[in-house]
């Protein structure tokens, strides 16, 4: 049988709590397609602050190192929001992770299915043509990372920078990472930017076309940013891939999740040039609804699929989560954020939507 070892990053807020799920899911999913999870938990951000004194132990780092891929809940929350910057669990913790493992390629796919078109917070007939977007978002530079950034002076002259840079060649990866999914895809890579205000988007532009050349069956548009957030609304159905910087593609994400439905049912894979990748929900530690047992365990589970297609080369498991995961939305087993008002009373819990997962399966 074969086997993997997998580092288990399970964080805070909502986090353990959909991890849980995700862990049960693709434990009987490996006895039916005979494979083995080695899955080891380790301490991660706020979680390993309190217990640890820092957000990225040694020990996580060097156990994530010895994996085969990274499966990651979510981290951060109140508890450390007073922390200064560097030493928060989303710049201590989760950018160091992506930035020591060269994490550069982030997929995020969001999809509404015809059968889940009423799960969308758009019109019906917007929600229902044909919206498959698959965002690639730049994850290991841009202005999450660039230097310098910190404050200066005192009281009413205080001022605070942050530095958005990019190289070519950090450009051209990601922009090859776009171009080659969309082949994959429906030929299509839409390209976001401030062009018209931004040094590092001018040049985003240039390397993107310069990419293109070597892709003449892929159409590429560019777009403002601003525009893509209205377009995403008004007609989501003209996007395939979207192409986003760091911090574009985290803006973006979160628009695409929602109108898919909810926050908790992105999944998202950050890869590097080897195929190595960390697996996360696109959102965040959900720190409103941790505890309570409600949270939707749908990306967690998705992204742990995702780990089984893009590192594990499990292909036809990875299927299978996804087809169980549609048919548990299909037949209305659901958790309450997806649930207008008056249908809350018919919402299930977390552990519910990972049951119903696993008799699909
Ligand atoms: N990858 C990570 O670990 C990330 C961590 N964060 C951190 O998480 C904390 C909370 O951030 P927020 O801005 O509130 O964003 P968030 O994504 O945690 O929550 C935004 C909204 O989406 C809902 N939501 C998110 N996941 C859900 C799920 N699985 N089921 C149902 N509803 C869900 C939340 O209840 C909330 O109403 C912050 O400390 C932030 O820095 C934020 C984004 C990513
Ligand atoms: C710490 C943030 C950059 C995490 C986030 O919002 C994301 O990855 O979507
Ligand atoms: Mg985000």
């Amino acid at each position: 049988m074969t086997s993997f070892t997998i580092a288990v990053l399970a964080g805070d807020g909502i986090g353990p709590e959909v991890m849980h799920q995700a862990r049960r899911v693709l434990d009987v999913v490996g006895k039916k397609h005979n494979f083995t999870l080695n899955c080891q938990e380790h301490a991660v951000g706020g979680y390993a602050i309190d217990t640890q004194g820092e957000a990225l132990p040694a020990a996580t780092l060097s156990a994530c190192e010895n994996a085969d891929a990274i499966l990651f809940g979510s981290i951060g929350g109140p508890k450390w929001d007073n922390l200064p910057l560097e030493e928060r669990p989303e710049r201590a913790a989760l950018l160091t992770l992506r930035s020591h493992f060269d994490l550069f390629s982030n997929l995020r796919p969001a999809k509404i299915y015809p059968s889940l078109v009423h799960l969308s917070p758009l019109r019906a007939d917007i929600a229902q043509n044909n919206v498959d977007i698959l965002v690639i978002r730049e994850l290991t530079s841009g202005i999450y990372f660039g230097q310098p950034k910190g404050r200066q002076g005192e009281g009413e002259q205080t001022n605070a920078f942050d530095t958005m840079r990019y190289s070519k060649a950090e450009i051209r990866r990601i922009a090859i990472s776009a171009f080659e999914a969309a082949t994959k895809r429906k030929n299509k890579v839409t390209s976001v930017d401030k062009a018209n205000v931004l040094a590092t988007s001018r040049l985003w532009r240039e390397v993107v076309e310069e990419v293109a050349a070597d892709y003449p069956s892929v159409s590429l548009e560019h777009i403002y940013i601003d525009n893509a957030t209205m377009q995403l609304v008004a007609n989501p159905g003209q996007f395939d891939v979207m192409l986003c910087s760091n911090l574009f593609g985290d803006i973006i994400s979160d628009e695409c999740a929602m109108i898919t439905g909810s926050m908790g049912l992105l999944p998202s894979a950050s890869l590097n040039q080897d195929g190595f990748g960390m697996f996360e929900p696109a959102g965040g530690s959900a720190p409103d609804i941790a505890g309570k047992g409600i949270a939707n365990p749908v990306a967690q589970i998705l992204s742990g699929a995702m780990m089984l297609r893009y590192s594990l080369g499990l292909e036809t498991a990875a299927d299978d989560i996804e087809r169980a995961v549609l048919k548990t939305l299909s037949d209305g087993i659901l958790t309450a954020e997806l649930l207008s008002p008056q249908n809350k009373h018919s919402a299930k819990s977390t552990s519910e939507v990972g049951d119903y997962i696993i008799s699909q399966l």
